[in-house]
């Protein structure tokens, strides 16, 4: 059963005003878990989220967060090796984790020796241990991992992570990481969190900016009733979902 939460839209004239609050937005939460629990475990998605956290790794905020503190986790990754164009590891090595000093040893990503069902059972059993070190803390409604900041995105269909409309996948109930091999987006096969391990986090963010989001924000974010359509709509968390939008995504609301 999900937990009661907060949902907020934040909207910008532009990109560029997205990332500045993205920027400051993460750094108070980084500042918030490190004083309250000593650590602060975030999770990626790919797309153009990375360039959007570029001001994460400029002054004032790459010098004043407590890198030493972060553990970097995927909501998803493509079944590539690392060094593929198409991995969500490379974008984000590139576009950010390159620029910022988390230890290495605190930045958990797929391994990229084993194919989708391998993949996916050995990221969850990853999960599982740093959820017994309390690495990763739990919650206490779901039992799943309660991971501190979900930094997502959402495709023109309306999916998020690797979780695509009308896909089984996005029935999932029980496990925490699972695999697709027909993505309808390429690559084909992916491993991805499932819904209940997304909306167990304490707070999850969709940065979504664009034109080509429009009518997929306007759906996620209007009035609609159960059945839902899109996977963005069934987004939750413990606390807090805050959607931030640009003016151009969000010109149909
Ligand atoms: O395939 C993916 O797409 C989504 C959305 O990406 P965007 O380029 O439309 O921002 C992304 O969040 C996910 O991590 C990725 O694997």
């Amino acid at each position: 059963m999900a937990a009661q939460f907060q949902k907020k839209v934040e909207i910008f004239e532009t990109e560029e005003e997205v990332a500045v609050r993205l920027g400051q937005y993460t750094a108070d939460l980084s500042a918030k878990f490190v004083r309250e629990r000593g650590a602060f475990t975030v999770v990626l998605s790919g797309g153009t989220l990375i360039d959007t956290l570029r001001k994460l790794a400029e002054p004032p905020y790459k010098n004043i967060v407590e890198w030493g503190k972060w553990h970097v986790f995927w909501v998803d990754e493509r079944v590539v090796k690392k060094t593929h164009p198409d991995s969500n590891y490379k974008l984000a090595f590139d576009g950010f984790l390159s620029k910022v000093p988390i230890p290495p040893g605190q930045i958990y990503a797929i391994n990229d020796a084993l194919p989708a069902e391998g993949a996916a059972e050995d990221y969850q059993a990853r999960l599982k241990h740093l959820v017994q070190r309390n690495v990763i803390a739990t919650s206490k409604v779901t039992g799943f991992p309660r991971f501190d900041l979900m930094l997502l995105g959402m495709g023109p269909c309306g999916h998020l992570a690797s979780l695509f409309p009308a896909h089984p996948l996005c029935k999932e109930k029980t496990k925490w990481v699972t695999y697709i091999k027909d993505s309808p987006k390429p690559p084909p096969q992916r491993i991805t969190f499932t819904f209940p391990v997304i909306n167990s986090a304490a707070h999850n963010a969709m940065v979504v900016t664009g034109d080509d989001l429009a009518d997929a924000v306007q759906i996620a974010l209007g009035n609609s009733v159960p059945p839902f359509t899109l996977p963005a709509q069934l987004l939750a968390a413990e606390e807090e979902v805050t959607w931030f939008l640009d003016q151009t995504a969000a010109s149909k609301l």
